[in-house]
């Protein structure tokens, strides 16, 4: 079998005993049942996803932020010169970045993969040299990447997600970068959902109304050369190929590794939620591993977690990517898990319950 086979193959769904347990302790904790809302709801599904109760703590934790460039760039739907990509993924790799920033403040470690960037990038401790190929082909014009890339991408998700567990890592968090890569996060969402352009189409790092109704405009024009959505029947590897990203794929395959492993992943912005969906239509039961870290403000986004069945934890506004906003909400997970060992029960604490006799 094929690594990617493979792994979906080693996916299996939530464990419903241990979502139980997890359920019936929510209950008998010195708490009014049902507080910590949707919290309650995480700690079950770690439950459901470690098969016991309770989960093992979700750290530490690691960011990877998949970089990438491309082809549709040259369609002039950002302002922003496609150089920046493997600009930022130096700054990245100097500690400059919000995300550097944020999984400082979280104790989460960052690890930056290069799996298709244009520019050649020298060697550094946190980058991970794994290009397929030096940016994606314009998707108007024809796929962006062949079939091998694709596979090769996604396989390099899945190794890093490997790489991270056997390293000790018990939370994966995805991050991203690749200058143009909200065009392709809607074409993907696009073709996953089968939301119309205009309604998926958000205006990334920031573009005025007239480049945004031309970036709709161009998710369209691509989805109709492709002959998205395609429908029930379509190979999500074949939609990637199409209008994906390498990050894309390579970001469906790190969540396809984190579930086969059975380590939660908490997936950031747009991107994020774009290659999920890729990898949710390969393996539905991959989605058990994913907690939506936060929605962003990206269309797009609202509309790629809702169809996945997620919540989002958090809500800022923001419209970054790198992993900035999963990394926000981590310290919100460890916390959901962390209640399912510290907290008393009732019995324990000799805490009288809602319906107990008063004297
Ligand atoms: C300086 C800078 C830092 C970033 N960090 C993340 N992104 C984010 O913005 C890009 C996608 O937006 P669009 O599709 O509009 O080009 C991605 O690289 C994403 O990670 C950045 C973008 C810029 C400019
Ligand atoms: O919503 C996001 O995740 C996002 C928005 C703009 C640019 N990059 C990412």
């Amino acid at each position: 079998m094929n690594p990617i086979d493979e792994t979906i193959a080693a996916i299996a769904p939530l464990d419903e005993a241990a979502m139980r347990d997890a359920r019936d302790h929510q209950a008998r904790l010195t708490k009014p049942p049902g507080s910590l809302g949707v919290l309650e709801e995480v700690s079950i599904r770690l439950a459901g996803l470690a098969g016991h109760c309770p989960p093992p703590p979700p750290e530490p934790a690691a960011v990877a932020v998949f970089a990438a460039d491309h082809g549709v760039h040259a369609q002039g739907v950002t302002p922003w010169p496609r150089e920046v990509t493997a600009q930022m993924v130096a700054n990245f790799l100097a500690g400059g970045a919000v995300v550097n920033a944020f999984a400082a403040q979280v104790g989460a470690t960052v690890s930056v993969v290069d799996v298709g960037v244009a520019a050649d990038l020298e060697p550094a401790p946190a980058l991970l040299r794994r290009k397929i190929a030096p940016g994606t082909a314009d998707m108007t014009v024809g796929p962006a990447m062949t079939m091998d890339e694709v596979r090769g991408a996604v396989g390099v998700g899945i190794d890093v997600a490997r790489g991270l567990v056997s390293d000790g890592y018990r939370c994966l968090i995805t991050g991203d970068m690749g200058i143009a890569n909200t065009t392709a996060s809607a074409a993907l969402i696009a073709a996953f959902t089968g939301l119309p352009p205009d309604r998926v189409t958000g205006r990334g790092t920031g573009v005025d109304d007239a480049v945004h109704a031309h970036k709709v405009e161009i998710v369209r024009t691509a989805l109709a050369r492709h002959g998205l959505p395609a429908g029930e029947g379509a190979d999500p590897l074949e939609v990637l190929a199409a209008v994906g990203g390498l990050e894309h794929a390579a970001l469906a395959g790190f969540v396809l590794g984190a579930a086969a492993l059975r380590v939660p992943v908490v997936l950031d912005g747009v991107i994020a939620g774009a290659a999920a969906l890729a990898a949710a239509a390969l393996c539905p039961d991959a989605v058990g591993a994913c907690v939506a870290g936060h929605r962003s403000a990206e269309p797009g986004h609202g509309a790629a977690i809702t169809s996945l069945g997620l919540r989002p934890l958090v809500d800022l506004e923001l419209r970054l990517g790198e992993g900035t906003g999963a990394l926000l909400a981590l310290p919100l997970v460890q916390g959901a898990v962390r209640v399912l060992h510290e907290v008393a029960t009732f019995d324990s604490a000799g805490v009288s319950g809602k319906d107990a006799e008063r004297p």
